[in-house]
């Protein structure tokens, strides 16, 4: 691939664990390049090293070997306060649980990180950027509510807000849909599928075939390291079905 049009690459990554005996290598030599504004899915089985990619590409975590770039800068040489601004300013995370904090309302739950991206910036222009973020994904008349106060697919959708109000480059998910039923799914993918259109860089596990069909490419691990790799090009939802049908054959053929 392009150098120039990769985003965020790993050059022979490896992570092993040696709290256990024998250690486990859990990645093993995980070359990758993300290309700018390409959405990417990992897929695996359990315990294949989905969340640990995600962990060790992203600065979550540290890896043992390799190195991680984010558009050219090393990110495995920096220091923990270096890492947690670049993970601040540069980068977006959605969990399968959201982690919000339950004295907030849901707008300030997402101004925070806003508020700490871009102190500069002043609280008013942060609440207007992150009004903005709230209308666009659907959730603007549940900014006031409590965290108790929402589905599962608008307090995930509010994960999506929060993860763009520092404006990252690339947005990491692990599992989003991973705890909604399918019709939140849907409501969440269509909310990614947005973010892909504007550009940003995602970066995504999942274990549904229906989530994966979305991607622009999806990569499938075993053991730690990439075994196969499917482009699927740009999405478009006429074309769903087939979409979905290709990848579960090709997972299929992989054993999945
Ligand atoms: N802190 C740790 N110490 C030792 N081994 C670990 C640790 N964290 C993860 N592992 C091991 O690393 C392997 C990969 O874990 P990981 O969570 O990355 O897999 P995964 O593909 O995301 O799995 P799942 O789909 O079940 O979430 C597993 O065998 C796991 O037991």
């Amino acid at each position: 691939m392009d150098q120039a049009t990769a985003t965020l690459e790993s050059r022979d990554l490896g992570k092993t664990y040696f709290s256990t005996d024998p250690p486990t290598e859990v990645l093993r030599g995980v070359d990758l390049a993300v290309r700018t504004g390409e959405f990417l899915v990992v897929m695996g089985a359990s315990g294949s090293g989905k969340s640990t990619l995600l962990y060790s590409i992203s600065g979550m975590d540290r890896p043992t070997a390799g190195k991680v770039l984010l558009d050219g800068r090393e990110l495995t040489s920096l220091g923990d306060a270096e890492m947690s601004d670049v993970r601040l300013t540069r980068m977006g995370f959605v969990f399968q649980q959201p982690h919000f904090l339950s004295n907030l309302d849901v707008r300030d739950n997402i101004l925070l990180p806003a508020l700490k991206a871009a102190p500069k910036e002043g609280r008013e222009a942060a609440i207007a950027r992150v009004d903005a973020l709230m209308e666009r994904f659907g959730i603007a008349h549940i900014k006031d509510h409590g965290i108790t106060q929402v589905s599962g697919g608008q307090l995930q959708r509010a994960s999506i807000c929060r993860a763009l109000a520092g404006g990252p480059s690339v947005v990491f998910a692990d599992e989003p849909t991973g705890a909604l039923n399918s019709s939140m799914s849907v409501e969440v993918m269509d909310a990614f599928t947005e973010v892909h259109r504007d550009g940003t860089t995602i970066v995504m596990v999942t274990h549904d075939p229906g989530v994966a069909a979305r991607a622009d490419r999806i990569i499938y691990l075993r053991d730690g390291a990439v075994v196969d790799t499917r482009e699927l090009g740009p999405w478009s939802s006429d074309r769903a079905g087939q979409r979905e049908d290709e990848v579960l054959a090709w997972l299929r053929d992989l054993g999945f």
